[in-house]
């Protein structure tokens, strides 16, 4: 397959790089950036030295229709709304790491984001890629939305619960903590060493953007309601995400009954791995693919707790990207996927 990937600077962006670079299938025919077109990647990153050493070319819709087959989007909010639609022509497929294509309606996006997106009518073409469960229409799409970071780990984990009837979709409670990749390589005050180091703490409480991508997606993918209080927090290390997610389990609930529910919806999945009544740490999945889900059932207060890690740069973009992109071309999902995570 023929690569282009727009956005190739951020962190996702060459994350998408490091993957590609050993999938048996792929070949990277041009990376393209917006401000600091000319430059070759090893002057913007040095890690790539005598690895990956492309020029940086200006975005050329026309030039990425003719050459590739596929193109990974990896930019910041409101800039493949615009894009995409000068590339849904052909035979092109587009994957779009940011959050633009996975909102029913621009005006939901609106509220969220506080940007404009594309046309509903190219909103409507979009697939949310969330691979475990939706995979049948992820083959047959030309326009995928890649799933936020925070989204991953919690659909993951509340899913199969929701979808056996086991909880109650009003109650859900989502406290989640990134690692400070999660807010991209561009430079700013609350991203500083100084002010993340030694440090942790909320933001965006009640108003964060993936809010509305969960209850939606949880909804569209049980039929039934969902409403949840979602809270990030900012912690200082570089990748991972651990979302603990709190729901009331419905009158009669066992535990042998949640435990079935995980196990029927996961079968035969290669990236999530169950480990019940653990404590999973995001150590444990860093520079993979894997999700690990633990639950914990409190019996004393008929809650259900479970915990969900990803490395936010992998399976919560440009790995899930990559599992996507194998759905979509009809190749086994783990295709230049299966590593083992980095440990310790
Ligand atoms: N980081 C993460 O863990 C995750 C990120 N995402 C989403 O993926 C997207 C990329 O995130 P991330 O890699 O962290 O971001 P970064 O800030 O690290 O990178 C952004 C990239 O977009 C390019 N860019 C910036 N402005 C424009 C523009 N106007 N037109 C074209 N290209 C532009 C930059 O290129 P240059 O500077 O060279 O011009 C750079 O390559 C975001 O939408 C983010 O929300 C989703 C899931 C997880
Ligand atoms: C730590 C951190 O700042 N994380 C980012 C994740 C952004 C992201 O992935 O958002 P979209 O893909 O939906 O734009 C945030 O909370 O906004």
């Amino acid at each position: 397959m023929n690569i282009s990937i727009i956005g190739a600077t951020g962190y996702s962006g060459v994350e998408l790089i490091r993957l590609l670079l050993t999938h048996p299938e792929a070949n990277i025919v041009a990376v393209y950036s917006n401000s600091q077109t000319g430059k070759a990647m090893q002057e913007v990153y040095p890690h790539l030295t005598h690895i990956f050493t492309d020029d940086l070319a200006e975005i050329d819709c026309g030039r990425i229709r003719n050459e590739a087959d596929v193109v990974f989007i990896a930019t910041p909010s409101g800039v493949s709304g615009k894009l995409v639609p000068q590339l849904m022509d052909g035979k092109l497929k587009v994957i779009d790491v940011s959050g633009d294509f996975r909102l029913a309606t621009p005006e939901l996006y609106t509220r969220w984001y506080g940007k404009e997106t594309a046309e509903q009518e190219y909103i409507d073409q979009a697939v949310y890629g969330l691979s475990e469960w939706n995979a049948d229409a992820i083959r047959e799409t030309k326009l995928l939305a890649n799933p936020g970071c925070y989204p991953t780990a919690t659909l993951l984990s509340l899913l199969p619960l929701l979808k056996a009837d086991l909880i109650d979709g009003k109650s859900i409670i989502v406290d989640a903590k990134s690692g400070v990749t999660g807010a991209g390589r561009g430079l700013s005050l609350g991203t500083h060493f100084c002010e993340v180091n030694e440090s942790i703490s909320a933001y965006k409480v009640g108003k964060h953007q993936h809010t509305p991508e969960i209850e939606q997606t949880l909804t569209q993918l049980t039929g039934k309601e969902a409403v949840i209080s979602f809270t990030p927090h900012l912690v200082p290390m570089n990748r991972g995400i651990l979302t603990t997610a709190y729901a009331s389990l419905k009158e009669g609930v066992t535990a042998e009954q949640v435990a079935e529910a995980y196990a029927d919806a996961y079968e035969g999945k290669p990236f999530v791995r169950l480990r019940p009544g653990a404590y999973p740490k995001t150590k444990e999945v860093y520079g993979s693919n894997y999700c690990d889900i633990a639950w914990h059932v409190d019996e004393r207060t008929g809650r259900v707790i479970v915990l969900g890690v990803i490395d936010n740069v992998v399976k919560g973009a440009a790995g899930q990207a990559v599992q996507n992109m194998n759905l979509m071309f009809g190749l086994p999902e783990t295709t230049g996927l299966a590593f083992t995570p980095v440990y310790p």
